[in-house]
């Protein structure tokens, strides 16, 4: 488990994260999301002990990481894919780390097969490509099988091959009762990886929800009704709006329902006796739901000027 208590890290005048407070809790992937600045590497990086709060706690187990005797046994994260040893070997960068760590050499090759690179063992990884240190960063991570991950933009360079092997270990890893945070952009993977979401924005938590609470309490669902009869598109479209529907008709034949369930639209046509050639709820994207909260959060966006909207 990794719980924060009102953690809080200042660069000068600039505060980056700003009093979070929230629990990962093992068994689950926890979804760490947030525009470009939010936080997140900086938050992960306290947690690690690589930054020491202004204030606050980052705890890993119930301890501080300075207090952990074998922090890669506790808790194994992978930051920057590059931070490796360039002149070594990948089998080198990894039994490095398993030594300072009591950790037994076999555990190298067994992770070096695991993430498939028992073929570039023995390679330096200053020539290895984006995905294959990717890799190596997740089998460091894993090396001292620890009970808490944290995985930052974990997919990152990989192809879909990869993509979805990671997702898979993702799945695997909390389904063991492990705690894994992963930090991505990309959010249709997390809709794919994640239990839960934790969002902050300018260093402030914004949610910490399941996923589908998250999406539905920050995006707008609606109901798509298709009907042939213009006639019948009007009546029922009155009806609906009396009673309390948000109501468009964004083109002939269709209407698109807000503010009303699925279920009560198609009761209403009906008790109107009117013909429906379709009738469909439809529910946001994590995506959608995600540029809704953190529309003000956005520190490094791009004006809509220039989106050309
Ligand atoms: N050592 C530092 N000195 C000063 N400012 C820093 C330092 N490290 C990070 N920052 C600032 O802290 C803020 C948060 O950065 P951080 O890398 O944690 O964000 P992030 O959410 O991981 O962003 P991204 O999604 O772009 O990786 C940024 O404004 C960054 O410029």
């Amino acid at each position: 488990m990794i719980t924060l208590r009102s953690l809080t890290k200042r660069y000068g005048a600039k505060t980056v994260v700003d009093d979070l407070t929230f629990d990962v809790e093992p068994g689950t992937v926890t979804g760490f999301l947030g525009p470009n600045g939010a936080g997140k590497s900086t938050t992960m990086r306290m947690v690690l002990g690589l930054d020491h709060p202004t204030s606050g706690l980052a705890l890993v187990g119930g301890r501080p990481y300075a207090e952990l005797p074998h922090p890669l046994r506790q808790v194994g994260a992978l930051l920057d894919a590059k931070a490796l040893h360039p002149g070594r070997t990948a089998e080198k960068n990894l039994l490095a780390m398993a030594r300072s760590n009591d950790i037994p050499d076999r555990r190298v090759g067994e992770l070096l097969e695991q993430v498939g690179l028992t073929e570039a063992a023995r390679k330096r990884t200053g020539a290895f490509s984006l995905g294959m240190s990717q890799r190596l960063g997740i089998a460091g991570a894993l090396l001292g099988d620890p009970k808490v991950l944290m995985f930052d933009e974990p997919v990152n360079g990989l192809d879909p091959d990869g993509v979805l092997w990671v997702r898979g270990l993702m799945r695997s890893l909390a389904a063991e009762g492990r705690t894994v945070l992963v930090s991505s952009h990309l959010m249709s993977e997390m809709q794919l990886t994640a239990d839960r979401l934790v969002v902050i924005g300018k260093g402030r938590l914004l949610a910490d929800a399941p996923i589908e609470e998250f999406i539905a309490n920050n995006s707008v669902s609606a109901v798509h009704v298709r009907l042939p009869d213009a006639g019948d598109r009007r009546v029922l479209a009155e009806r609906l709006r009396r009673d309390g529907a948000e109501v468009e008709l964004p083109s002939d034949g269709e209407l698109v329902v807000r503010d009303m369930p699925v279920e009560r639209v198609g009761d209403a046509a009906h008790a109107l006796g009117v013909r429906l050639h379709g009738l469909s709820p439809r529910t946001a994207s994590l995506e959608q739901a995600y540029l809704e909260l953190t529309a003000s959060a956005v520190e490094y966006g791009v004006s809509e000027r220039a989106l050309g909207v």
